[in-house]
């Protein structure tokens, strides 16, 4: 059956008014012959306005594909277009000859694509932004002394923002909490913040050094001033921070005698360096720190109260990892993050499970516990998940000890140090290295546990 000519040309034209494609078909002049409504729709021109006049009085020339075409006579096949400042298409052209092969115009076939390139645009305008903002995130941080301090617990924040406000005084601030809560690096970090960052920050001890040796670690010696004493005299620690701060670790530990000459040192703000005639002008700002109830040996007579109240002008206490718990996972990412790349392996995935195993645990030891743990654990570990075993395995009370079955007879004197290095480490162990609680264990002052941890080469992360 053959198909009348007036169906099939109603028929091509009802197709190509409903194609998604803008159309467009110019005769040789240039002139607008066909423009379909996806055309219209696209260009905001409408059929009437365009057809029979020249394309170029509603277009520039040179981005009217059909002209190029008209003139080149070679085809172009979906390729990318700008007809208009802010239209993008996909363009389709091809020339137009009768069946005597005579060219009569040029057929242009265009996708819109100006809302994806404009989504694009975004995308990466957005991305740019999120890069830049990213960049100065980490800058920022950094910068920011508080940065090392991990975690995201309500109790953090709040300790860093009071901690940031402590930094802009010159107040003695006093740092209290367990062992291995992260007491040194406060105390680094409002140092790092405030205004004397730029000079020392010198830690002491109170616990670790010998009563007989203390006063001239702090307030230093003229030469001469004892047998033994250098002969060019040495300043102490009170000297050496000049301008910056002097961080009282374990200041609990302090003698009373040492107690009452500190506290005159801080409010005279010189000191006499032993066998020194002449006072020195001291300029420092004193950190302390303390795991000990300083209110409770006040009552007892055991810390002067004039020094605590001396010390305790800004207070903040850390609270133990188990008070705030759900920062746990943020440090292990840190720790797994640190470890991996320090001991060069690939950064392991931890299981839902062993976190919740680890977030059980009560950490007597704090966040110095978990660091070592993770430490261990990526030293061990070989695959590319941590389960609940892993974790299991390290933590204390999974631990046996394994006694030796042979040993070799050691005489009566090595036998006793062996005795005793092996209960100073027990000690030190379970207490995750907390000296004084291990000292009072041990029934020792802490001095002597410290000369003892020197004597049998025992290392403990203070
Ligand atoms: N919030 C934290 N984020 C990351 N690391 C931390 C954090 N708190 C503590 N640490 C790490 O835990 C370890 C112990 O911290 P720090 O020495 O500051 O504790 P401390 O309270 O002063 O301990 P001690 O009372 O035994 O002297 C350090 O390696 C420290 O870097």
């Amino acid at each position: 059956m053959k198909i009348p000519d007036s169906f099939a040309l109603h028929t091509l034209h009802t197709l190509l008014s409903v194609l998604e494609e803008s159309i467009s078909i110019v005769n040789t002049k240039g002139e607008m012959v066909y423009w379909n409504e996806a055309a219209e729709k696209t260009f905001h021109i409408k059929k009437e306005e365009i057809i029979g006049r020249n394309v170029t009085d509603f277009f520039r020339e040179e981005d009217v594909m059909n002209l190029k075409v008209l003139k080149s006579k070679q085809p172009v096949h979906e390729k990318y277009h700008q007809p208009l400042p802010d239209q993008h298409v996909v363009i389709s052209t091809t020339p137009i000859y009768d069946e005597n092969n005579q060219l009569i115009g040029s057929m242009s076939v265009e996708r819109d694509i100006s809302t994806t390139i404009r989504l694009n645009e975004n995308l990466s305008n957005t991305l740019q932004e999120l890069q830049h903002l990213k960049q100065q995130l980490s800058s920022k941080r950094l910068d920011d002394a508080f940065s090392k301090i991990k975690g995201n617990s309500q109790a953090i924040n709040r300790l860093i923002y009071d901690a940031k406000k402590a930094a802009k005084s010159d107040a003695t601030v006093l740092i209290t909490g367990e062992s291995g809560s992260g007491k040194e690096l406060f105390a680094q970090a409002i140092h790092q913040e405030s205004s004397r960052s730029k000079k020392a920050f010198i830690p002491i001890n109170c616990g670790a050094i010998p009563q007989a040796l203390f006063e001239s670690e702090l307030f230093g010696y003229e030469a001469g001033a004892y047998t033994g004493a250098s002969n060019k005299g040495k300043p102490g620690k009170m000297e050496l921070a000049k301008g910056g701060t002097l961080f009282l670790d374990e200041v609990g530990e302090l003698p009373l005698n040492m107690q009452v000459k500190l506290l005159r040192a801080l409010q005279e703000k010189e000191i006499y360096r032993i066998g020194g005639q002449t006072p020195k002008k001291i300029n420092v700002r004193i950190i302390a720190a303390t795991n000990r109830h300083l209110e409770n040996m006040v009552s007892e007579g055991t810390f002067r109260s004039d020094l605590y109240y001396r010390l305790n002008v800004f207070a903040t206490r850390i609270p133990s990892l188990r008070e705030r718990i759900e920062d746990l996972p943020c440090l292990v990412y840190e720790f797994l993050e640190e470890f991996s790349s320090s001991y060069n392996k690939p950064l392991p995935s931890i299981h839902k499970e062993a976190l919740n195993r680890l977030c059980e645990y009560h950490w007597p030891g704090n966040i110095r516990e978990l660091r070592n743990l993770f430490e261990r654990l990526m030293v061990l570990h070989e695959h590319s998940e941590i389960s609940e075993m892993d974790i299991t395995q390290l933590l204390p009370q999974a631990k046996q000890l394994v006694k030796p079955l042979y040993t070799v007879p050691l005489s009566l004197k090595n036998e006793k140090e062996s005795i005793e290095r092996e209960r100073i480490l027990q000690t030190l162990e379970k207490t995750y290295g907390n000296k004084s609680i291990s000292a009072k264990e041990l029934g020792m002052s802490r001095a002597t546990l410290y000369k003892k941890m020197k004597k049998y080469g025992i290392g403990y992360e203070s």
